[in-house]
Order: C-alpha cells, then sequence, then structure tokens
C-alpha cells in the first residue's frame, strides 16, 4: 500500500546539536502508528517536520494529502465556548466536517456553550481532536493526546480515534511513553532512541519476527565486547536485548532462532520489544528498508 507518510536520511538539527539524525521510514495509509521513546528522543522534531513545522537539516519528510496536527499542549481558546470554537475552525477550513463534529461532541456529552478553559483535560483533549478530525484530514498527526489523562479519558480518546478510522481512510501517527495505552488501537510501531530510528514496522509482523528467550545461564557463552551475551543454538538470529542472573538468562532476539532444547520461547509482548529496543540503542529492526539498520 502506498505510504501516506515518507522520510528519507531525514536529519533535524537545532543550533548545533542534532535532535533526529538519519531517518528513513515510511506508514502506508491507513495504519495507526505508534511512534515511542524517551524524553528528548526526537518524537515531537518528527511530528513537526512531518507536518511541515520544522525545516529538515538533511533530508526530506513528505505527506501524501491533508494532515491535521494536535500539538502536545493542544492549543485551544479557553475563552472561547466549544461551539464557538467549531465556528471558527468552519471558517478557517475549506473540507470541514460540521455534522460529524456536532455528532461527536454530542456522543461524548459536551456541552456546546460552556467555555473551552472550564470543560476537564479529557474533554479538552476530545475537542481538539474532534477540531483536528472534522478538517478530515488524510494523516491524524498527535503529539501525546494520551499525556496528563486518566486511564477513562485515554481509553475515550483512543476510542474516537479507533471510529473514525474505521469510517474513512485515516492514517494515524501518536507519540506516547504508555505503551500500553496504544496496544489494542496501533498496527504501527516506530521506537525513536536518541534521535535515531530504531524500529518502524507492523506491529504483528515484529511481533512474529521477534521471540524471547529463556534459559540457563550455561547457554549464554562468555558474552561479547558490547555485554550482550553470545548466545549458544540461535542460529544466527540477532540478539536484541540481553539479561541475566546468576542461573538464567532472559533474551529477546531478531529472527526464527535454530533452538538448543533447553530455551524455552515464546512470543513477546509489545512493551518487551519496545523496552528491548530502547535498552540497546545500537540495535534496529527497521523491515522493508533495505540497507537501513540492522
Ligand atoms: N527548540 C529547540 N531548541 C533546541 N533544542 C531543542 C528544541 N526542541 C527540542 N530540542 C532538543 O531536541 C531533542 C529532541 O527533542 P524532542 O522534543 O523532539 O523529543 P521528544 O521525543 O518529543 O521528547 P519528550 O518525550 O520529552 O516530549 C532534545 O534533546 C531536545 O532538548
Amino acid at each position: 500500500m502506498r505510504p501516506v507518510l515518507e522520510a528519507a536520511g531525514l536529519g533535524v538539527r537545532y543550533r548545533r546539536a542534532w535532535a533526529l539524525r538519519d531517518c528513513s521510514l515510511a506508514v502506508p495509509a491507513g495504519r495507526v502508528a505508534a511512534l515511542v521513546g524517551p524524553n528528548g528522543a526526537g518524537k515531537t522534531t518528527l511530528m513537526l517536520a512531518a507536518v511541515g513545522l520544522l525545516r529538515p537539516s538533511r533530508g526530506g519528510v513528505r505527506v501524501r494529502g491533508e494532515v491535521a496536527f494536535v500539538a502536545q499542549d493542544k492549543p485551544l481558546y479557553e475563552s472561547f465556548t466549544v461551539a464557538e470554537t467549531l465556528a471558527f475552525g468552519r471558517r478557517m477550513n475549506t473540507r470541514w466536517d460540521d455534522r460529524a463534529a456536532l455528532d461527536r461532541l454530542g456522543t461524548l456529552g459536551i456541552p456546546l456553550d460552556r467555555k473551552v478553559g472550564r470543560l476537564s483535560g479529557g474533554q479538552q483533549a476530545q475537542v481538539a481532536l474532534t477540531l483536528a478530525l472534522a478538517r478530515r484530514p488524510d494523516l491524524l498527526v498527535l503529539d501525546e493526546p494520551l499525556a496528563n489523562l486518566d486511564p477513562l479519558a485515554r481509553h475515550d480518546v483512543m476510542r474516537t480515534i479507533m471510529a473514525e478510522v474505521a469510517r474513512r481512510e485515516l492514517t494515524v501517527l501518536l507519540s506516547s511513553h504508555v505503551v500500553s495505552d496504544l496496544e489494542e488501537t496501533c498496527d504501527w510501531l516506530i521506537v525513536l532512541n536518541g534521535g535515531r530510528l530504531q524500529v518502524s514496522g507492523g506491529i504483528e509482523e515484529l511481533l512474529d519476527g521477534h521471540v524471547a528467550l529463556t534459559g540457563p545461564v550455561e547457554l549464554a557463552g562468555g558474552g561479547s565486547p558490547d555485554g550482550k551475551p553470545v548466545a549458544g543454538g540461535l542460529g544466527g538470529a540477532a540478539v536484541v536485548s540481553a539479561s541475566r542472573t546468576p542461573r538464567q538468562v532472559a533474551l529477546l532476539v531478531r529472527g526464527a532462532p535454530v533452538l538448543d532444547p533447553r530455551w524455552r520461547a515464546r512470543r513477546p509482548g509489545l512493551e518487551e520489544l519496545v523496552m528491548a529496543y530502547l535498552r540497546s540503542p545500537e540495535s534496529a529492526a527497521l523491515p522493508g528498508l533495505a540497507g537501513v539498520g540492522a
């Protein structure tokens, strides 16, 4: 499927420091992509470059179609009522879908005559999201849409996104620190770490392509110079991360290892996969982009 978002060799530098380096990725149409990484990883920088608010220092990024962006601080006019906020959006946008916006706010029980500043954090997040969706974008970019929301509000925001994705073809890129919030909704994963792209791919394919192993410590061998064990019987599969106790070793490996029967193998969870890559900044899994990463 044609990518809606595509970056090639993208690099962004603020004064002397690189916030993003050599980032090449493609998100296919209709995907809901989770952008994860620790503080300062470059997530906001990638989003700002994608929506055209930051000029790349190197390479490029392109979006096919219309893009709507909700920034981290949900910029809404607090002294406007919800109705006035909608009217403003209607005047500013030619593709505006007023009916869908009113339906959504009605379903959520958000009063149109209430000043935005008097709404709860969750309701304000929903208004910001509703305004972005009313513009009928092809790509919706959300910078930490779930930050500061309670679990119920987080669930409601994700449900709103899913309902829109089910209604029409929409590609979503959303950043979050809480991987467990993304598991049900997202089907594409992008991991950034220290300004570098570590992972970009379909979540199911990524989980199918990795194995979590535990086994007796003697299977791990002596250890390589970078601290990872040189694991026995793995048939060339790459060790993404490793941890050991005096008796046991636990590995996350990429590829299909030929196993020594003493290993216990299982499919990893999403959070486990993300954590393994974040712990090993030198590892990369970028399927479909030949020549990039490991
Ligand atoms: N306007 C700026 N001027 C200088 N440096 C900046 C600027 N904005 C961001 N940076 C730096 O660029 C790097 C990436 O920042 P960015 O905000 O993209 O990370 P992030 O992954 O979104 O982080 P967080 O999860 O904390 O929001 C950080 O080291 C940050 O300090």
